[in-house]
């Protein structure tokens, strides 16, 4: 019996949220949609986060599709998150990326959040580059660098809060998936290695990312709090996205830019704000894309 009927057997109650996550044959058929908008099959996806969307500037032979024009696909509503599927080669290869995502603190359900990277994953997707905008909470971290995640805290997972509540269907993954290798070791190493030969060693980290969910910046004693439990840097996205390519058994690389330092003193007159997270986007755009580029070209897929 699946998962669903064996909920339903049980006369468990499932909320309308949960219900509404979509079957893996509606899956199927908004990547079929899809790819017939497209002669590309990509197996390396990438997701661009608040002011990276210039990740797309790399790709040759661009095709777009908008995500208003795809069945399922929240529209992206912050700005810096164009909403758009970009198709084509980087460095050779064929990829799709997203420029823009969803959070939950527009008011999207953490299903239709991750549903591209379902979709991704019926598309041939094997490996995924996820990136964000962060604050930084690790004090040598300055603003513009750029940080390899190597694992991620899941705050909102602590109250329930999982892309991967609700009915489990065993075509997508394991009901009980493991998270401790969900940054792909190999992966990190090369980017260290590339970061390395690229002369970027000064301002490319690693460390662990801790999703909230926003939209409010965190208060001083928050971050003291997050810096304390062993994260590096802060945001509001990622780590959905993460557990369901994990769960499917999609290779993950995670990088943060670190847009600002997070304010840890109480009577500091500084203030986070999302004009400075785009700002520096637009100043470390071209390392980045360097940086993710060169991967590419190297990565066996
Ligand atoms: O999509 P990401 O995580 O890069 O966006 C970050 C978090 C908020 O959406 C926004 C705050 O400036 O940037
Ligand atoms: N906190 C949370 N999310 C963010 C930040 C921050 O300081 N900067 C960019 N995204």
């Amino acid at each position: 019996m699946d998962d669903l009927k064996l909920h339903r057997s049980k006369g468990m109650i499932i909320s309308p949220e949960i219900t509404s996550a979509l079957p893996y044959s509606e899956v199927e058929d908004i990547t079929k949609e899809i790819l017939e908008k497209t002669h590309f099959r990509p197996k390396l996806g990438i997701i661009c986060g608040s002011g990276l969307g210039g990740l797309a500037e790399s790709i040759e032979n661009a095709e777009v599709i908008d995500y208003s024009e795809i069945t399922g696909f929240p529209v992206s509503t912050v700005p810096g998150h164009a909403g758009r599927l970009v198709f084509g080669k980087l460095s050779g290869k064929p990829v799709v990326l997203m420029q823009g995502r969803a959070h939950i603190y527009e008011g999207y359900p953490l299903h239709k959040i991750t549903l591209p990277v379902r979709v991704m994953k019926l598309m041939g997707v094997t490996t995924l580059i996820v990136t964000n905008a962060a604050g930084g909470l690790n004090e040598n971290y300055r603003v513009g660098d750029i940080m390899i995640i190597k694992d991620h805290i899941n705050l909102p997972g602590f109250s329930g809060v999982n892309p991967l509540v609700g009915p489990n269907d065993i075509k997508f993954g394991p009901r009980f998936p493991a998270m401790s290798t969900a940054y792909d070791m190999g992966l990190r190493q090369t980017a260290k290695r590339i970061a390395k030969e690229l002369g970027f060693s000064d301002f490319v980290r690693e460390g662990v990312y801790v999703m909230l969910g926003g939209p409010s910046f965190e208060t001083v004693t928050e971050c003291r709090m997050l810096r304390m439990v062993g994260a590096d840097a802060t945001g509001m996205s990622t780590v959905p996205e993460v557990i369901i390519a994990n769960h499917c058994g999609i290779r993950i690389m995670g990088l943060s830019l670190i847009t600002n330092c997070c304010v840890m003193e109480y009577d500091s007159p500084k203030v986070a704000n999302h004009k400075e997270v785009l700002e520096t986007g637009q100043m470390r755009s071209k390392d980045l894309q360097k940086l993710v580029s060169t991967m590419v070209k190297e990565l066996e897929l």
